[in-house]
């Protein structure tokens, strides 16, 4: 026997009982749900992106409308200062441009020959007319507009009253967008001051230097559509496109994981559960023993004169020897909770569940004969053939104290009794162990 068997190895999990299948199952399941934890993380990541960009998309279009709208209302105070600067300006009276009724000044008209009368255009009368030529030509309206108009159609929609009423309390601009069918349109509007020359045709309505008489409200009626298409077919190819990426990158880290999980719990020589795999098992066991009151055995198998085999045939005949001795050790097991492992070297172990030493025994025995009954070739061992040498040891399931190193080491102790009494035995440990 190439050792003594008594120190303990960190484990991980397995699959050859229910506890180890579980262990498994809850790992696999878990690891899936943190992969579609994943996707759905980066699918919440794009609909964000895509919510943000359709809103950027929209502030940017409001804020074009708005610098538009702003453009056209300057470019209207400008001309309409011009106009006031020069007290109003003549222009001759058509069927377009008829005699403003609403103008009371002496001069309204002015006969210059026998066909042609000027009439004065003051600056509302001349914001009306641009709206005119405006709307017909880019459908841009332009509506001058008052709470108090001296010209009844001046008087403000109740959108317009609203901003009005709103720069009385000091607000430089008001603008909304609006839908009118299936097309979004912006409306904008500011206030009209008064200033100086304005007075002249406006003190009579109580209007004082500074003072909001008015404004003007400008509506684009058609805004440039949002590409929103674009942005959620794209969205969406860059959502579907990292999705699999990400499931594709998980299910190979599954499987490299799965891979090193075999080799960490695997012996790579005869595929059975390694020692350090067995170490976890048995505390589990242990435990699982002691709090449904069960007993647990064990039982630690040696080859016997594995040496001289080894010498005798070489070192790979040996390698199938011990895959014989394993794959039997598998097959013998019954219940579905009774696990094998190699130990190292030429030792395998057995862990047996809600079994006393008794059934213990019976299944040690039961294992020493069939290896036996393999009846491989060993010119060095006294019966000519492999035999193997057991040592069973029990843990109750009553005592508090779980120890899986002094079970290993009684069943140890057990083995080495075999051995010396002549090997091709099972040897049980019967002491009583002190109950704490
Ligand atoms: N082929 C092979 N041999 C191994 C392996 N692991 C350990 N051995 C050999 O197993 C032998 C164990 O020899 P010993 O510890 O002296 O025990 P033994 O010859 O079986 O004698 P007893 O146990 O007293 O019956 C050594 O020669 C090791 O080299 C392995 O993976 N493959």
């Amino acid at each position: 026997m190439s050792n003594r068997i008594f120190e303990a190895l960190p484990g991980t999990s397995d699959k050859a009982s229910a506890y180890n299948q579980f262990s498994h199952f809850h790992a696999t399941v878990r690891a899936r749900f943190n992969l579609f934890s994943v996707v759905l993380l980066w699918l919440l990541i794009v609909a964000a992106s895509l919510g943000w960009n359709l809103h950027q998309a929209e502030r940017h279009r409001d804020e074009l409308a708005r610098e538009s709208a702003r453009s056209f209302f300057d470019l209207l105070l400008i001309t309409r200062r011009w106009n006031a600067r020069h007290e109003g300006v003549y222009v001759p009276a058509t069927p377009q441009t008829p005699p403003n009724p609403y103008l009371k000044d002496p001069r309204r008209e002015i006969q210059v020959t026998d066909t042609l009368t000027l009439t004065k255009v003051n600056p509302a009368y001349m914001t009306r007319t641009l709206s005119e030529l405006a709307a017909e030509r880019s459908g841009v309206q332009f509506h001058i507009t008052s709470l108090k108009p001296i010209r009844p159609q001046n008087l403000a929609y109740p959108w317009e009253a609203a901003a009005l009423r709103a720069f009385e309390q000091g607000a430089k601009e008001w603008a909304e967008t609006y839908q009118h069918g299936d097309q979004q349109g912006y409306r904008y509007m500011a206030p009209l001051i008064a200033e100086k020359p304005c007075l002249k045709c406006h003190a009579e309505q109580g209007y004082e230097l500074g003072d909001v008489r008015g404004g003007i409200s400008i509506t684009l009626p058609v805004l440039a559509p949002i590409p929103w298409r674009g942005l959620v077919i794209s969205h969406g190819l860059v959502g579907l496109a990292g999705a699999a990426v990400i499931l594709v990158l998980g299910w190979m880290l599954a499987r490299a994981y799965e891979r090193l999980r075999r080799q960490a719990v695997f012996d790579a020589l005869t595929s059975i559960p390694n020692r350090r795999f067995f170490i976890e098992h048995l505390v589990h066991e242990l435990r699982r023993g002691r709090r449904e009151q069960v007993p647990l055995g064990l039982l630690i198998c040696d080859i016997d004169n594995f040496k001289g085999y080894n010498d005798t045939f070489g070192h790979q005949a040996g390698d199938h020897c011990l895959c014989a001795v394993a794959d039997l050790l598998r097959e013998s097991l019954q219940r579905g909770s009774d696990f094998c492992a190699r130990y190292g070297g030429e030792e395998f172990v057995v862990v047996l569940p809600n079994t006393t030493l008794d059934g213990a025994l019976r299944v040690a025995e039961r294992i020493r004969e069939a290896v036996s009954g393999l009846g491989i070739w060993h010119p060095a061992s006294s019966c000519g053939i492999v035999t193997i040498s057991i040592g069973v040891a029990e843990e109750p399931g009553s005592t508090s104290d779980l120890d899986h190193e002094s079970l290993i080491r009684r069943a140890d102790e057990a083995l080495y009794r075999a051995k010396e009494l002549g090997r091709n035995r099972v040897e049980a440990h019967r002491t009583e162990r002190p109950v704490v």
